[in-house]
């Protein structure tokens, strides 16, 4: 038991540079340059990408030849590689045909071809499959001397990152070639709307203070910004905003069902950022407009989000400062502080809900979204707190208790608690209704 106990110390310890080999595979594209010569385009139906994976073993080798122009072997880009294949799968129907007899005769799934397993992420699937045979026509993506080709980094050097990221479960090998894992495949490649790349890349940035603990618990003192700070604040701010973006990916839909925004028709996000649980919000309540009010440079990149995500006729972009400029009065039914209030301390969130008290019509909702510090805190709680620590001048967790009394301090009645995972929760309240 002891030694068990031991042995969950070191792992802890080995947590640490299981994240740097994550940190330094997503910075280097490790992921892309398997995606580019591994996987098909999204949104294949089965039988397209298992045409796709046997047709792109062709263009594979007709890439490496392009690319032995200048003497090494390099896969061809992925971008030239998808054109190609998609247009084989719109012309070669024979082919299709003559691939499906193939892999009627030679996979033994037991699901057959086009369904689930067929879907996004095939290749990977595919091969960490103990039944993928070795006559596999699904090309098994890359030598660790090719995916050093790719990057222009050193051939030894990356086969020892590769096996590391085999050992993670993030690739997958076979012989002496690598694929990413169906996880790497859907969340770790560029330009996917699963990609949680800016994420990790955020975490990256923040690890430099996080060296930095002991000093910050020693003095009570953020540590973290000389690391922070070394970029452009532009490329800073947007690396944050769509770091943002993927956490919230993981969830607005699910929260936004959670909230029921039904019957309400203008709803303001604070500090809404990416606008993610806006655009959920949205999605869910046709009728519903919203008001997201952030700092003037974040809004740069949330108009580009929600207009993406084509709701820009339903959503005004207000620019402010929410620590001191006024909200509005009586006009809103929803208000959502998503993440916000653990950047500051009490006095300033205790000033913060008052406003927004008299932001929200009489019987309307204040939704605050964030970790919550419960007497044993969950670990996700308890570190996200420490994060602040090395990061922000006063930014901290809160409990349930102190939270919820801002609202009653501020009038606030029905205020009510619900947790969800992950050591995050909502605290609610309604303005009086006259
Ligand atoms: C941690 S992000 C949360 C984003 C989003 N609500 C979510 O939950 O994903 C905090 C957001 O608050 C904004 N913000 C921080 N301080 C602010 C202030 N004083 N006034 C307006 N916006 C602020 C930041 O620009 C950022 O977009």
């Amino acid at each position: 038991m002891l030694t068990e106990q031991g042995e969950r110390i070191l792992e802890i310890c080995r947590g640490h540079w299981a994240a740097n080999v994550l940190f330094a595979a997503t910075d280097l594209g490790l992921f892309d340059v398997l995606a580019g010569t591994d996987s098909y385009p999204a949104g294949l139906s089965g039988e397209e990408g298992a045409l796709a994976a046997s047709l792109q073993k062709g263009d594979t080798e007709a890439g490496a030849r392009r690319g032995e122009v200048d003497g090494r072997s390099r896969p061809a880009p992925a971008g030239d590689m998808h054109g190609t294949r998609e247009r084989a799968i719109l012309e070669d129907k024979g082919a299709k045909n003559s691939l499906l007899r193939n892999l009627g005769n030679r996979h033994i799934y037991g699901t057959g071809v086009g369904t689930s397993l067929w879907g996004d992420g095939l290749h990977a699937g595919c091969h960490a499959s103990p039944r993928c045979p070795d006559t596999c026509p699904v090309p098994p993506g890359l030598t660790a001397g090719e995916a050093a080709a790719a990057l222009g980094t050193d051939p030894a050097s990356t086969a020892r990152l590769l096996d590391a990221l085999a050992g993670l479960g993030l690739v997958v090998k076979r012989g002496a070639r690598y694929a990413n894992s169906p996880a790497a495949a859907h969340f770790l490649v560029r330009g996917k709307e699963s990609y949680l790349g800016h994420a990790v890349h955020h975490f990256a940035n923040l690890a430099e203070g996080w060296s930095r603990l002991g000093e910050a618990v020693r003095t009570g003192r953020a540590v973290g910004f000389a690391a922070v700070e070394r970029e452009p604040y532009e490329q800073r701010l947007r690396d944050y905003i769509l770091a943002m973006r993927d956490n919230a990916s993981l969830k607005a839909g699910a929260l936004a069902g959670i909230i029921e925004a039904g019957g309400c028709r203008n709803m303001l996000d604070l500090g809404g950022g990416p606008g993610s649980f806006t655009i959920a919000l949205l999605k869910q309540n046709r009728e519903l407009k919203a008001t997201i009010f952030d700092l003037a440079p974040t809004l740069e990149i949330t108009r580009e989000l929600v207009a993406a995500a084509g709701l820009t006729g339903r959503v005004t972009l207000r620019p402010g400062d929410f620590t001191r400029d006024g909200l509005g009065e009586g006009a809103y039914d929803l208000v959502l502080a998503s993440n916000v209030v653990h950047i500051y301390d009490d006095r300033t969130n205790r000033g913060l809900v008052s406003r927004v008290y008299n932001a929200l019509r009489p019987g309307g909702r204040l939704v605050v979204h964030d970790y919550v510090l419960a007497e044993v805190p969950a670990p996700e709680a308890a570190l996200f707190d420490l994060n602040m620590l090395v990061g922000t001048v006063c930014g901290r967790v809160y409990a349930v208790a102190e939270m919820s009394a801002w609202l009653r301090d501020a009038g606030f009645e029905d205020i009510d608690y619900l947790s969800l995972t992950a050591g995050s929760g909502l605290v609610t309240g309604r303005k009086v209704a006259r």
